[in-house]
């Protein structure tokens, strides 16, 4: 199935992406066209492929067929411009650096003069909520503290593209819902093209301006939501309105009937 855009030029084309493991087709003919500071969300019964579709947009795992396009140029390896934020911060984080210390690192990657790291690193510590909390090291972190910190790190490469994959799964409700908002809040400041999979199909509805419905076995686009909910969103009020209950319906009845 075709999700191309009309009128605005796409930061990212994936055209006819396909991919085996063996002789088990994984992803199928995935065609679909993203806008520059869109947020899109990919959603789907369990194993139809979401995290092997982020691989591939990240040039982690190269398509079998086809191709991913960022800015017009073929995406064959990571690159610094796209950046990942993976639900499992304890692994991604460094344990024996400080939070100060492990953006640190995202800039040293970056080649950013020492003498700019500083300013650089108070600045992300801000944007996401931690700057009281710079010397502190992962183990004394909670888990959506870990997770500000990932994004913060993730931030240090100045990202035009931010793969999310699952990034709250493991977090309580309260503060899944508060990092929903600083992502709607990052997307808003930098207009960084966010590519976020999850299994709630409410925060896919909340975070995106389209969900895509994948179908299992092989995973492959099912069908592709509009979101018809201005911006800036409001935790209590987006979810209330007619329109987040109409999607919400929706995209639980495609999910249950993609499962069967
Ligand atoms: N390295 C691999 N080798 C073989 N099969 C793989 C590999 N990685 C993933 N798969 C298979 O590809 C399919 C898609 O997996 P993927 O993790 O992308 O799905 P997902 O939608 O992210 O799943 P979940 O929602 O459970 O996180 C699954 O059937 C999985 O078993």
């Amino acid at each position: 199935m075709l999700a191309q855009l009309k009128g605005t030029e796409p930061l990212i084309r994936l055209e006819s992406v396909s991919l085996s493991y063996g002789n088990k087709d994984i992803l199928q003919n995935l065609t679909l066209d993203i806008r520059p500071g869109e947020i899109l969300s990919i959603v789907g019964p369990s194993g139809c492929g979401k995290t092997t579709s982020l691989r591939v947009l990240a040039g982690l795992t190269p398509p079998t067929s086809g191709a991913v396009r960022l800015d017009g140029t073929e995406v064959v390896a990571p690159r610094r411009d796209v950046a990942i934020v993976f639900q499992d911060y304890g692994k991604a984080l460094l344990p024996w650096r400080s939070a100060y210390g492990n953006i640190a690192l995202a800039l040293d990657a970056m080649k950013v003069p020492k003498a700019e790291h500083d300013e650089k690193i108070r600045d992300l510590l801000a944007m996401t909520g931690l700057s009281k909390h710079a010397d502190k090291f992962p183990s004394q972190m909670s888990g959506g503290m870990q997770q500000r910190l990932q994004i913060a790190r993730a931030l240090a490469q100045e990202p035009s593209v931010l793969l999310m994959d699952e990034p709250f799964g493991a977090l309580d409700a309260m503060t899944r819902q508060a990092l929903q908002d600083e992502v709607l809040a990052l997307s808003a400041r930098t207009g960084v093209t966010v590519y976020f999979g999850t299994h709630d199909l409410e925060e896919a509805i909340y975070l995106s301006d389209r969900v895509i419905g994948l179908l299992p076995n092989p995973g492959r686009i099912g069908r592709v939501f509009d979101v018809p909910l201005a911006r800036p969103r409001n935790q209590l009020r987006t979810r209330e309105e007619r329109a987040f209950l109409d999607l919400r319906h929706q995209l639980y009845d495609f999910v249950t009937g993609a499962e069967q």
